[in-house]
Formats: structure tokens, C-alpha cells, sequence
């Protein structure tokens, strides 16, 4: 038996999603030409990108399995810099699901497709029914919300944090996604009550079909500024079907869940669990392929992608990350065993270079080592599920068929 490491390079997107035009950023703007990777490739060759790094973007051991050539498969976009011979598998994943959200993104991935439509709510003031806001105030024990819209999450901690601060009311705030979160200041509101709130409100919010009730922890004080924290939890329905974790888990096998994963799948077929920074998950990436028996699955988020650069529209930190990410890489594939297989792909877009602060819709890389080269074309999303079963020796009980 061998094992299988799947990491999720969070909003890590490559274009080329032909149903890109029926999702929109700024409420207006279709996703159409949207490419995350290929538009920061771009940016850094044309030097737009020297914020804290310089040039064109470095990614040699990604790209040398196939990370350029992904990219151009999936959209035709070039990506300078990003020109090797490949020498790993890859190929590029298309999505079913209606979201280009993460749980869409993952589940998908995991082999199964969201068979509903998400409740969404709508971009008004106030965005949230007025019996939802009691609720919140009556588990809070507060007055009243702050926010009650869409909003960015860093923005509205300038907006409203000092507010919240003096108020003790809690941020409450949505986005395109199927989503409500609630920021609140770790010291000042507490942690642990912020994290308690979400929890409660989270079934209420999966009645309306709402994927996920976020808690934003921050700290800060007005003069020094507001900053969120790690400390971020996520409270996701259910996936509807049992997932590439509980296939893996059912069969006895061990699911290493590194970041943000036990979230996402709302805690099933996970083993153990490490969660943190970026930095800190590479550790644990790190030390999961020492650690790893045969015939498990580690399966990796890297949020820090998505959440510090992407939604920000931060293209020069997005280049800085995925330089980090790409530098630190080998040490992984140091530790591959023979029969290791490892994939790295991404769960859907968030151009940097975009209009809005919303996710874009995008093809996703599948890029592999461990089993040679090997041209995969365009894959669905549930066969990067598939194929890890396959590779597991494991049944794929899901919606994907192996490319392996
Ligand atoms: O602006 P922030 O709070 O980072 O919000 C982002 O994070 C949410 C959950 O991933 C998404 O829905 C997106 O809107
Ligand atoms: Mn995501
Ligand atoms: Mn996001």
C-alpha cells in the first residue's frame, strides 16, 4: 500500500471555466477571463508585482510538474515564468457544482457535487431576515447586530471595529458566497463566546440552505488598528454524501486533515486534525510525510492564498505566497516514499487582478508526482476524489472516475 497527499492551493485558479460567464463579481461583472495563476504570472513578468518580491514568478519545482503547462491547457492564457517541460501529471479540473465556493470546491473534489442550490442573502441593508437577527442577539445576549450586509472582512473591521469595541455588538456580515460570519474581538467579546454564537446560529443559517456560519475573531484596539486572528472557525453543513474522507476512514485508513479540511467536510471521516498560520500547516505538511501510514490520506488547505491576497486583490502578496509555497515544496517531495502519490490542485478562483473581492470562477490545476509524467487533459473535479481512491486501492463511491 502507498499513501496520498491532496493540497488544496485555496483560490489557486487557472482560468478557462466555460460557465464562467454565469458568475459575477460587483454584482455586474461576469467571471469570464477571470485566471488567477496566469493573471499574477503576468503582472510579475510586466513588473507590477515588486511589492516585498521581484520579477517573474518563480514556481520551478510546480511548474517543473506541470504547473505552466496546466495553465495553458485549462485556459490558453499564457504565464510567463511558468514555462518548463513538465515532468509530473497534470491536467486541469472543471467544476459542476453551482458554487464557486469552498465547500462546493472541496466536496466536489472529495468525489461528491453539491446537488443543491446554496441560500444565498441578498445584497441589501439589511441583508439578514429580522427573525435571524434576533436570534443572534438572544444567543449573544446583545441589543442589536453592526454590519447586516455584504461586506470584506478586513474593510469592515476599519469600518466597525472600534464600534463593536464600545458596543460590545457583534459584526455580522455576508458575501456572494453561502455564507454569515460574525467577527467579534477576542478580548473584548471573548473568543470563546464568539465561537459559541456561531456554533448556535449554524444550524438556523443550514435551514435556509446557508453553507456556513463563519466566526472572524480580531484583535486590535482603534489607534493600533483591527487584525484578525487565526483563530477562525468555520461551522459547514454537512456534505450530502459520504466523501473521499469517509470512503478512506470507513475502509480503517487514517484522514490527516491539515487547515482548514476538518471544517469544511463539518468534521467527517477525519482522524486528526492541525490547523494554524500557512507557515505552521507546512509544518505539519512537512512532518505528515514522515509520519503518514500506509494507506492514508493527508489532505491539505491553504487558506492564506484566498483569505490574505485573493479577496484582497493583493497581487504581489498572492506572488509572495505562492514563491513561499513553491520554495518550500521540496521538502514534501523529499519525503515522498516510492508509490507516494501527490496532488496539488485548487478548490476555484479568486483573480487578484479581478474587479470585486469575490471568488472568480476558474478551471483548477490537478498537478501530481509520484507516478511519472502523465498527460490527465481536462478532468472533472470528483475524479481527483476518484483517483486518490483508486490510487488507495479503495472503492470511489462518489460522482468521479479515476485518471490514474
Ligand atoms: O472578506 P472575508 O471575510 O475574508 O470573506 C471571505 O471569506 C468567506 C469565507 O471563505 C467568503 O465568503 C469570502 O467572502
Ligand atoms: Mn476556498
Ligand atoms: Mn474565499
Amino acid at each position: 500500500m502507498t499513501r496520498a497527499f491532496l493540497i488544496v492551493l485555496d483560490s489557486a485558479g487557472c482560468g478557462g471555466a466555460p460557465d464562467a460567464h454565469a458568475f459575477f463579481n460587483d454584482k455586474t461583472v461576469p467571471d469570464t477571463g477571470a485566471n488567477t495563476l496566469a493573471h499574477i504570472a503576468q503582472a510579475c513578468a510586466e513588473g507590477l508585482a515588486e511589492d516585498g518580491r521581484s520579477g517573474p514568478l518563480k514556481m520551478p519545482n510546480l511548474d517543473g510538474l506541470g504547473l505552466g503547462a496546466a495553465i495553458r491547457l485549462a485556459s490558453g492564457d499564457e504565464a510567463p515564468g511558468l514555462d518548463t517541460i513538465p515532468d509530473g501529471l497534470w491536467g486541469a479540473a472543471e467544476e459542476i457544482s453551482k458554487g464557486k465556493d469552498t465547500p462546493s470546491g472541496h466536496w466536489e473534489i472529495a468525489g461528491v457535487p453539491v446537488p443543491w442550490e446554496w441560500g444565498y442573502f441578498p445584497d441589501t441593508q439589511p441583508a439578514f431576515p429580522d427573525d435571524l437577527t434576533r436570534k443572534i442577539c438572544e444567543i449573544a445576549g446583545v441589543d442589536g447586530i453592526l454590519g447586516n450586509k455584504h461586506a470584506s472582512g478586513t474593510a469592515i473591521l476599519d469600518e466597525l471595529g472600534a464600534e463593536h469595541v464600545r458596543t460590545g455588538w457583534p459584526i455580522v456580515y455576508t458575501s456572494v458566497d453561502s455564507v454569515i460570519q460574525i467577527a467579534a474581538h477576542e478580548e473584548t467579546f471573548g473568543l470563546e463566546r464568539l465561537v459559541n454564537l456561531c456554533e448556535a446560529i449554524a444550524p438556523e443559517v443550514h435551514k435556509m440552505q446557508v453553507g456556513r456560519a463563519i466566526a472572524r475573531p480580531f484583535i486590535g484596539s482603534e489607534a493600533e488598528g483591527f487584525k484578525r486572528t487565526t483563530n477562525r472557525r468555520d461551522f459547514a453543513m454537512t456534505p450530502p454524501s459520504p466523501t473521499l474522507c469517509d470512503w478512506v476512514h470507513e475502509a480503517g485508513r487514517k484522514v490527516h486533515a491539515i487547515g482548514k479540511i476538518g471544517d469544511i467536510f463539518a468534521h467527517r471521516g477525519i482522524d486528526t486534525l492541525k490547523k494554524g498560520a500557512d507557515a505552521d500547516l507546512m509544518e505539519h505538511l512537512v512532518a505528515s510525510s514522515d509520519s503518514a501510514q500506509d494507506g492514508d490520506l493527508v489532505f491539505a488547505n491553504f487558506v492564506e492564498f484566498d483569505s490574505k491576497y485573493g479577496h484582497r486583490r493583493d497581487v504581489s502578496g498572492y506572488a509572495r505566497a505562492l514563491e513561499w509555497f513553491d520554495a518550500e515544496i521540496p521538502r514534501v517531495l523529499d519525503k515522498m516514499r516510492e508509490g507516494d502519490l501527490l496532488i496539488f490542485t485548487a478548490d476555484h478562483g479568486n483573480d487578484p487582478t479581478w474587479v470585486g473581492t469575490d471568488h472568480t470562477r476558474e478551471r483548477v490545476p490537478v498537478i501530481g508526482a509520484g507516478l511519472g509524467m502523465r498527460e490527465i487533459g481536462i478532468c472533472g473535479f470528483s475524479d481527483i476524489g476518484a483517483s486518490v481512491a483508486a490510487h488507495l486501492g479503495l472503492e470511489a463511491r462518489g460522482a468521479g472516475k479515476s485518471f490514474l
